[in-house]
């Protein structure tokens, strides 16, 4: 098979990768003092007798060999300074190794099964890289005196505190603790960085207290009962909530069970499906899910299953995958008697085991296919990746079968509840020690706005806050402040879009404000509140009642919304629910000149896609070819502002008007992903590739877009294997260069894409050209993509000029059809 690069002949000196080794050959250990660099990854290699003949050895790679024991032959590699022993079984290491290793630089000892380290690790002092990943370990106190360790990797361990001095004096540049039941300092410190961690412990008491907060989600389709069951959890008893009270958007409220000392946060989800595409903004880690399920209108088909249950599990397997989901069936007292609710419930409940089993399964057979392959060491990233993936354990708790009117339903559930957050196993980072700084400044903020310091909308400048704050503690400076706040944020207690530049300055400490701004113009009844501007709206904007009528059919055939529009609705409802000046609101709605806050969040969450006044192309002109001359549109379908949103589009009509037809020599790449397309992924990559590329046209689940004369066509395929397909036009590539450039918009979006993917966890992608005779389902697999993405187009991917490929079928193509080349290459 062939591949996108030349990897595999980029020999070490002594290369004895991959050849089922037991012991090391007589043909290495003769070379004796002359052997700098070794390669034996790959092996079958329990120990090492006689390594130390090489003792000139400067470089050992022992990766994914059998150890159970560290060998400690390794000790007598006085010149050693890199060593990769990852991706073995090792579960100890003595003492007396890493002193004598004096040279050592590097270490590489992920993936294996250490509990503890050695306590007199410290003093293998040159250490600077060390990655100590996929682990069990619980302690790091053994690495507190490296004084030269500059890179430090301890993802995926068992670890709950980290040691303070670690992180005090040290030349520390890059610290990774993804994945650790983080209790001190929390996870949401530790993704801060260095600087987070380090101001955490100077501003951490000795006796600092400990906090159980625990962020509930509430999930489900609509009218299934997620808001009763919030508010009457909150409650205690039963809580009706009237059909015109339904949740739009989302909301939050804060529940203090005091026995306990848990502070749970609950964020109560709006069910229609046109909410969905805000979820992923306010949707994060280690969260607990309440998965509402309505039982009487349960049917115990395959359909009922997946709209109630499978579709909000494969969301959170692909967002968090580490997640917690609690299952409750609802109105129990409207099914027909307890036989039928007991049936459901196992009906649910043996679904949601099966799905989890195929989910396994398939990632288990991945990796199967991949170990097995002629040369398997080529798709290690890829490897460790599935190897990631079946780490996480979505944990779906069974079925709590309640009547939402009932209180000692209510009660029940509230008592089950506590008992899950407070098991060990189920929640292993709820507890968190944090310095009293930070519930002080989250408790001041609160009052702030008690007082009506801060407007109870809650939008405050960022130099009015700091100042305000700094007032109530003398002892912390500006920079210990945003470290603070910058916490907040990421447990959703306040938003701070720091890297918005247009939003750096302004600090939300209501939340639900915000969503109260999503929800004015993401929702199901956009029509009917445009339809109910009145004359005096129309008129405070300048605007004409036949221009209303346009607003209402561009938004219902072409999925888009005049800025205009959306000014008068935002404004209107602010007005309805809060005391805001005028300031303010010129401030979240924006005007002709200036976007506004709203605008600037569903942009940056990729809901829409602004269409600029001062853009110099209408991306509905239809009068626009690739090759011929760029007519003016019609003043009259010209919009001057407005914003699409793609996951509103009903058709890809426009698409397919100008793309016309594929031809199978088109330029065609294949992105797989696995388990399936997350909802919502496939308009937000729409999103952020018309944000590079114009004219552009875009469609139900298909996007045209050109870059210069060349045409590129993004599709969403959900056949049994989901993908997207990215293609571009092969009567438009005739020379070298052209095909070169071709493929530098195609790297820039699969950019844009790798790095949309970041946001899932749970998801894992592959890349094929497939073959282009027609016929043939054979393809050729990319199994370095992402380094093609990462490269800045040097030598790496050259392919020489008139070199073909032949799949396994026996088709041959020119390699530029297939591959992509560099600019060097046609020189
Ligand atoms: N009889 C009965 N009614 C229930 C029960 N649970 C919820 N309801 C009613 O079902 C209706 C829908 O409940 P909500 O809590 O608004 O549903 P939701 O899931 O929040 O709906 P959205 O806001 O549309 O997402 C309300 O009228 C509730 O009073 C139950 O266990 N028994």
């Amino acid at each position: 098979m062939p591949f996108l690069n030349g990897n595999q002949n980029a020999k070490k000196e002594e290369d004895f990768a991959g050849k089922k080794l037991k012991a090391l050959p007589n043909e290495l250990l003769q070379r004796g003092g002359d052997a700098v660099k070794v390669d034996l990854q790959r092996n079958r290699l329990k120990q090492i007798c006689g390594i130390i003949q090489l003792k000139n050895l400067t470089e050992l790679n022992l990766c994914r060999n059998e150890f159970t024991d560290f060998p400690t032959d390794i000790r007598g590699l006085h010149q050693l300074e890199k060593l990769y022993i990852n991706q073995n079984n090792i579960k100890t290491i003595p003492e007396n190794v890493f002193p004598s290793l004096e040279k050592l630089r590097f270490l590489k000892l992920s993936t294996n099964r250490l509990e503890k380290l050695p306590q007199d690790m410290n003093r293998c002092q040159h250490l600077n890289y060390l990655n100590l990943s996929n682990n069990c370990l619980r302690n790091l106190d053994p690495l507190v005196g490296l004084s030269h360790l500059k890179e430090l990797y301890v993802e995926r361990n068992q670890l709950a505190d980290l040691p303070d001095q670690l992180f005090q004096n040290s030349s520390l540049t890059l610290f990774k603790a993804n994945g650790n039941p983080l209790r001190k300092p929390p996870q949401e410190v530790c993704a801060g960085g260095l600087r987070d961690i380090q101001s955490y412990f100077a501003m951490l008491e000795a006796n600092a207290p400990n906090e159980k907060t625990v962020k509930t989600m509430f999930l489900g389709t609509s009218m299934a009962g997620k808001s009763t069951l919030c508010r009457s959890l909150k409650q205690g008893c039963p809580v009706q909530v009237a059909e015109e009270d339904r949740t739009v958007g989302i909301e939050i409220s804060e529940v203090f069970e005091a026995d306990e000392g848990i502070r749970f946060i609950f964020w109560d989800f709006a069910g229609q499906e046109e909410y969905y595409i805000t979820h992923h903004v306010f949707i994060t880690a280690q969260a607990f899910v309440i998965l509402a399920i309505n039982l009487s209108s349960y049917n115990k088909d395959a359909q009922s299953f997946k709209e109630s249950v499978g579709f909000w599990i494969k969301n959170l397997q692909l967002k968090i995958p580490d997640s917690v989901v609690l299952l409750v069936g609802t109105h129990v007292d409207e099914c027909t008697n307890e036989n039928d609710v007991n049936e459901k419930k196992k009906h649910i409940e043996d679904r949601v085991k099966e799905m989890l089993e195929t989910h396994s399964t398939n990632l288990e057979q991945r990796k199967k296919n991949l170990e097995d392959k002629e040369d398997s060491s080529l798709y290690r990233d890829q490897i460790d990746q599935i190897e990631r993936l079946t780490e996480y354990k979505i944990k779906v708790l069974d079925l709590v079968p309640i009547d939402c009117t009932k209180k000692e339903d209510i009660v029940k559930l509230g008592t089950h509840i506590k008992t899950e957050v407070l098991n060990k196993a189920t929640f292993p980072s709820m507890e968190q020690t944090l310095p009293r700084s930070y519930y002080e400044v989250e408790k001041d903020i609160k009052e702030l706005q008690e007082n009506g310091d801060i407007a109870e909308y809650g939008i405050v400048s960022q130099s009015t806050l700091l100042y305000e704050l700094k007032n109530r503690h003398d002892t912390l400076d500006d920079d210990k402040l945003k470290l603070i706040l910058q916490y907040l944020h990421r447990i959703g207690v306040m938003m701070w879009y720091k890297e918005i530049p247009e939003l750096a300055d302004s600090l939300f400490v209501e939340p639900s404000f915000l969503i109260s701004l999503f929800k004015t113009i993401v929702r199901h009844d956009l029509v009917q509140e445009l339809n109910k501007i009145s004359s005096e709206q129309l008129k405070s904007e300048n605007a004409l009642a036949v221009q209303k009528k346009r607003w209402i059919s561009d938004y219902k055939h072409r999925a888009s919304l005049n800025n205009v529009a959306i000014r008068i609705l935002v404004r209107s409802e602010l007005q309805k629910n809060y005391r805001i000046n005028n300031e303010d609101l010129e401030e979240v709605v924006g005007s002709n000149k200036k976007e506004g806050i709203l605008l600037s969040l569903l942009k940056h969450f990729d809901v829409c896609l602004s269409t600029k006044h001062n853009s110099p192309l209408n991306p509905k002109a239809n009068e626009f070819c690739p090759k011929k001359n760029w007519v003016p549109s019609n003043p009259i379908v010209y919009e001057p502002d407005a914003c699409l949103f793609p996951s509103y589009l009903p058709d890809n009509k426009q698409v397919e008007d100008n793309w016309v037809s594929d031809n199978p020599e088109d330029l065609n790449i294949h992105v797989y992903f696995l388990p399936e397309i997350p909802h919502g992924f496939f308009h937000r990559l729409v999103i952020r590739a018309c944000s590079l590329y114009s004219p552009y046209w875009i469609g139900k689940d298909q996007c045209m877009l050109c870059c210069g004369d060349r045409r590129f066509l993004l599709r969403e395929r959900r056949d049994e294997d989901q993908f997207i397909e990215i293609r571009c036009k092969e009567t438009e590539l005739e020379t070298v260069e052209d095909f070169q450039k071709a493929w530098e918009v195609i790297r820039k979006i699969m950019i844009r894409l790798n790095k949309l993917t970041e946001q899932w966890q749970g998801l894992y992608l592959t890349v094929h050209s497939p073959c282009k005779s027609s016929d043939c389902d054979e393809y050729f697999e990319w199994n370095d993509w992402q380094e093609w993405l990462e490269d800045s187009g040097t030598s790496k991917f050259n392919i020489g000029l008139e070199e073909k490929q032949t799949c396994l079928n026996g088709h041959q193509r020119r390699t530029e059809f297939l591959f992509p080349r560099t600019p060097d290459a046609s020189t």
